[in-house]
């Protein structure tokens, strides 16, 4: 296993004049050995680019891949000892399971009795060790992609196992269940594993730490705590969250907040001038209309969603949502309400970036 630094960008055309020129603009970063990733963006933001330039498909247009402080930027796949796993099965279908799992430690020449241990290992916490001797031909394409994600595990020696979005086949019941079982994985083995998804859930159950990426840029590297708490800019707010978290314009001046024409005392120091205040939909908290320190809202539509109701609201001259437990006592639709906007889990923005 080893620690990866990048310290690079990629632009895939020859002379790249703009941002929008990037498929990943300059970052720098660091992957630390045994540690669970997860680069999670919007389709088109570069995660296959990182993952491909990780790997040893691409070679960065600027800058260091380095591996336990080695350069490696110009290093073949195999000269860097990564493991994939794709978006489909990538197996063969004339062997058995255990021998398709067998297969990357034979190719390194492993024992034979080593082998036989790794894969009853591996077989055994993907829940495979019954089909161990079935072809794999006859299998589901679910079956067939668990023994990817084996393949891809099996070899304990590999520098990271790079996994671009491995559940994209899976049934939605077993996709669930894969995501624990990967994370418990990574427990067990203490592998460096990069997890690539577009889905949010995905990369929170799976991750320790997650890279947000939007538009070739990497706008926080963090615990799925960090992302959900304090967002280090407004895409990780509104993307990450179910609804995303809540922004309102605010004018900070003197001691004071002036949001879409209400006066509140600012509850921290604060730069003077245009700010957003961010709040998500969990601690966005109802009051009497009138309560001090309130924000004047109107309900617009409250739906029980289940698990919580959420509740649309009119303030400042835009909608917000708030999301309340199952138990509450909901609004009325139309009434007129105070809206807790300001408190330890708010957070403002400057040019989309978070004041610290
Ligand atoms: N081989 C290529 N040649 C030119 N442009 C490319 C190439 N591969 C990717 N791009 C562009 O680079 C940008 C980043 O693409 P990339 O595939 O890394 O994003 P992604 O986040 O993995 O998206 P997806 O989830 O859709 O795969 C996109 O604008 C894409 O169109």
């Amino acid at each position: 296993m080893a620690k990866i630094e990048l310290d690079l960008a990629h632009s895939y055309k020859p002379t790249p004049q703009q941002d929008s020129d990037y498929a990943l603009l300059p970052l720098n970063m660091c992957f630390e050995d045994g540690g669970a990733y997860a680069l999670l963006g919007p389709s088109g933001c570069g995660k296959t680019t990182m993952l491909n330039i990780m790997s040893g498909l691409l070679v960065p247009s600027q800058g260091t891949v380095r591996f336990d402080g080695q350069d490696m930027t110009r290093a073949t796949p195999q000269q860097r000892n990564i493991a994939q796993v794709f978006q489909f099965p990538v197996i063969y279908d004339t062997m058995t399971v255990a021998e398709n799992l067998a297969f990357p430690l034979k190719n390194r020449g492993v024992p034979a009795a080593q082998i036989r241990q790794r894969v009853g290992q591996i077989a055994e916490m993907l829940e495979m060790s019954h089909q161990l001797d079935q072809a794999a031909a006859g299998l589901s394409a679910d079956q067939k992609q668990k023994i990817s994600l084996g393949r891809g595990l099996v070899r304990p020696d590999v520098s990271a196992v790079l996994f671009d979005e491995p559940l994209t086949v899976i049934d939605p019941h077993l996709k669930w269940q894969l995501r624990r079982k990967l994370k418990q994985i990574h427990h067990e083995l203490k592998l460096t594993l990069i997890y690539v998804t577009h889905d949010q859930v995905e990369a929170l159950t799976f991750a320790d730490q997650v890279v947000v990426m939007t538009r070739g840029r990497v706008v926080q590297l963090g615990t799925p705590d960090a992302l959900f708490e304090r967002p280090a800019h407004t895409f990780v707010g509104h993307f990450i969250g179910s609804p995303g978290m809540n922004f309102l314009q605010a004018q900070a001046s003197g001691g004071t907040l002036q949001i879409g024409g209400h006066a509140l005392p600012a509850d921290r120091a604060l730069p003077e001038g245009p700010l957003r205040l961010g709040i998500r939909p969990e601690y966005l908290a109802l009051a009497p209309a009138g309560t001090p320190g309130t924000l004047p809202a109107q309900v617009r539509q409250v739906q029980d969603i289940g698990t919580y109701q959420l509740v649309t609201l009119d303030a400042a001259g835009q909608a917000l949502k708030a999301r309340l437990s199952p138990e509450a006592v909901p609004p009325a639709t139309g009434a007129a309400v105070g809206l807790q906007v300001l408190g330890a889990h708010s957070c403002f923005y400057r040019d989309e970036e978070l004041i610290p």
